[in-house]
């Protein structure tokens, strides 16, 4: 009976390795739990020496010391476009696509110093993942309430002047794995124009060819990230953000198309020269008005 039980738990791991070798569905479960996994895991050792600091956005560096090694594991490649627009003295505002958690490795890539992202108050719930985001300075804000979510913004447009603070906002609100961007929240705009500081767009090349949540499909790849010239909002009132958020958006949204066409040519033109079908790929116009409903 032993003998039997200790061949069967010797199998199990060759079990496990070759459904990861034949299971395209098994292999995204693994890479996605290792993901949270690495996330709890980081933070949980790393919150402790961020306490010493204290709540600072000094600890963000930790944060994505932590995240960066990530695209390793997952054999992703990121190509940075237009890095220079970052090189801005002052605070500004980056207002960036979200499609979905993976997003934190793009973000990573060309975060600036002194830069804080907004995120959904319910992050603050996930245990040691919640202290760390907290130690790191995040802005949280409650999206059913839309008061004192102004009121977060409000606060943050004096302390980013003060401060010199930059922050990352994701302006569709929501994860959107769709082909175009979801109409776009103002509070980014109107920090921007509150605190008187530039916007600087940032576009992550559509993930398709090697991550969807839906298909349960996670092999390695390759992303851009467009960094699009700033907008200036110097002189703006409240009155011109309607107008600069679709100016915004009309520019990602641009982006977001020319990018989702040349990476897929890239993948196909890597793929012929492997000799390799390219049967990663979607079929045209899958996910095109993709909503996600929240
Ligand atoms: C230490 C080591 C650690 C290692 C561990 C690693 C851990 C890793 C974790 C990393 C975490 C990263 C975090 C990423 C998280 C990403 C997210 O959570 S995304 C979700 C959160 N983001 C947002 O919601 C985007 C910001 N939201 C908004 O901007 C919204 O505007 C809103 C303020 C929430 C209000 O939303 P809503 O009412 O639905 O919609 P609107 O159309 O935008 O606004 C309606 C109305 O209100 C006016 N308005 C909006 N904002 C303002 C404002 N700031 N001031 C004044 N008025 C405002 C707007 O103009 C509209 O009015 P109008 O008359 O129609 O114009
Ligand atoms: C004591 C409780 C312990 C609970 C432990 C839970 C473990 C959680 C595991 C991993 C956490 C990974 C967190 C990654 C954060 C990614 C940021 C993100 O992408 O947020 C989504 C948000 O932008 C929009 O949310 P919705 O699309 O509106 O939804």
């Amino acid at each position: 009976m032993d003998v039997l039980l200790l061949h069967g738990l010797l199998l199990l791991p060759l079990a496990a390795l070759l459904l990861y070798r034949c299971s395209p569905h098994f292999q995204y479960l693994c890479k996605v739990a290792f993901f949270n996994c690495w996330i709890v895991a980081m933070a949980t050792l790393l919150s402790p020496f961020a306490a010493f600091r204290g709540r600072s956005v000094d600890n963000m560096k930790l944060l994505r010391a932590a995240l960066l090694p990530l695209k390793r594991f997952y054999g992703i490649r990121m190509r940075v476009r237009g890095a220079e627009q970052l090189q801005l003295q002052g605070p500004f505002v980056i207002v960036c696509n979200h499609q979905a958690s993976l997003d934190l490795m793009g973000m990573v890539e060309v975060i600036p110093e002194r830069c804080v992202p907004i995120a959904k108050r319910e992050l603050l719930y996930l245990g040691t993942v919640g202290w760390a985001c907290w130690l790191s300075g995040i802005i949280f804000i409650d999206r059913h309430r839309r008061d004192t979510a102004i009121e977060v913004i409000s606060h943050t447009a004096s302390t980013m002047r003060h401060e010199n603070l930059r922050v990352w906002v994701f302006p569709e609100g929501t994860r959107n794995p769709g082909k175009s961007m979801l109409p776009f929240k103002r509070g980014a705009f109107h920090l921007a124009v509150q605190a008187q500081v530039p916007i600087v767009p940032i576009v992550i090349s559509p993930y398709w060819d090697f991550f969807s949540s839906k298909e349960k499909r996670f092999t390695s790849g390759t992303c851009t990230i467009r960094v699009l010239p700033r907008v200036e909002t110097r002189g703006l009132s409240p009155k011109d953000v309607p107008e600069l958020t679709e100016s915004v958006r009309q520019a990602m949204a641009e982006a977001l198309a020319e990018m989702s066409m040349s990476d897929h040519e890239d993948q196909a033109t890597e793929q012929s020269l492997l000799g390799l079908g390219d049967n990663r790929g979607r079929p045209q116009g899958q996910g095109d008005t993709a909503r996600n409903g929240k």
